[in-house]
């Protein structure tokens, strides 16, 4: 058995840290700050993060084949330039409604960005319901819309032979499951394979590893759970020293660490106190298990 290390690397209190990614070009992990309404980009190396500010939530980034970044931005899909810090609109969804925005998104296998939305948050995990989409920029910059009535549409991943789409809506309090069609990126044939415990509270960001475990973030459940979509059972629990933690990534050298995210807005004072790392982005050592490399956004 491993040991399983847990290490606050960047303790800057986010508001709500998600959509980790790891650069390996860069050799450096992407995230976002969605309230803060800033992108991240923190080093191994100087063990520093940089941060680009942009004038609307921001709820996951994505690596793009042609270099530089795409990103989720209120209720579009933009462009980021790093070291220029500029933000482009590529399209927006979502026009008939007047309070979502995206939350998190990820690349499929052959370069399309999938993301969701969900109405604005009164406060954690309170809002309007059924307000949500789950969308696809494809790399010709067209959108699809797959369903709508979503709650908070949140993590996302795809199964190693590309057959099966992971998905979470938050407030369903399950992990589901799609068949997926690599050539056309469609979906369907909808079922659940995980439903949480009452402990593990609330499913948010999710990544697959290479034996096509899935990695699960539990929101308010202060945890990663690692679950066999095959057999739909739980395989292992890695506590975090925070309640909100959002999602997970692997990364660093051959993809053998782990990432994990976490939020500060929605506690008070007196639980800020009790968990001084929270917002803060945490490497987990000694899983013994990888995990795959990113997918670039092809357009
Ligand atoms: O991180 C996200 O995906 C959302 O934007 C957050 O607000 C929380 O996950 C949500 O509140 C709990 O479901
Ligand atoms: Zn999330």
């Amino acid at each position: 058995m491993s040991s399983v290390r847990i290490e606050c690397v960047a303790s800057e209190g986010y508001r709500i840290g998600e959509s980790p990614v790891w650069d390996e070009k860069e050799g450096e992990l992407l995230y976002v700050d969605i309230t803060g309404r800033k992108v991240c980009r923190w080093s191994p190396l100087t063990r520093q993060a940089q941060a680009i500010a942009v004038d609307a939530p921001v709820s996951s980034v994505a690596l793009r084949k042609s270099g530089d970044y795409v990103i989720t931005l209120g209720t579009r899909f933009a462009a980021l330039k790093w070291n220029e810090g500029l933000v482009t609109t590529i399209t927006q969804v979502d026009k008939d409604k007047a309070n979502t925005r995206f939350n998190d998104g990820k690349v499929d296998p052959a370069g399309r960005y999938f993301a969701g939305t969900m109405a604005e948050e009164i406060r954690p995990a309170v809002l309007e319901r059924h307000q949500g989409s789950l969308y696809t920029l494809f790399p010709d910059l067209s959108v699809v819309k797959h369903f709508d009535q979503v709650d908070i549409s949140n993590g996302l991943d795809w199964s190693l032979d590309h057959r099966t789409f992971f998905y979470i809506d938050s407030l369903s309090y399950s992990v589901d499951a799609f068949d997926y069609d690599l050539q056309t990126g469609k979906i369907g044939n909808r079922r659940s394979i995980y439903k949480l415990e009452k402990e593990e509270s609330i499913p948010d960001g999710m990544c697959i590893d290479t034996e096509g475990k899935l990695w699960v973030a539990c929101y308010d459940g202060g945890r990663v759970i690692r679950l066999d979509p095959e057999t739909g059972k739980r395989l292992q629990t890695v506590k975090l020293p925070v309640d909100k933690t959002t999602s997970c990534c692997f990364g660093g050298k051959d993809y053998s660490e782990m990432y994990v995210t976490s939020a500060s807005d929605g506690m008070d004072k007196e639980w800020l106190s009790r968990q001084p790392q929270a917002g803060g982005i945490f490497k987990i050592t000694g899983l013994g298990v990888k995990g795959i490399p990113p997918y670039p956004f092809a357009g």
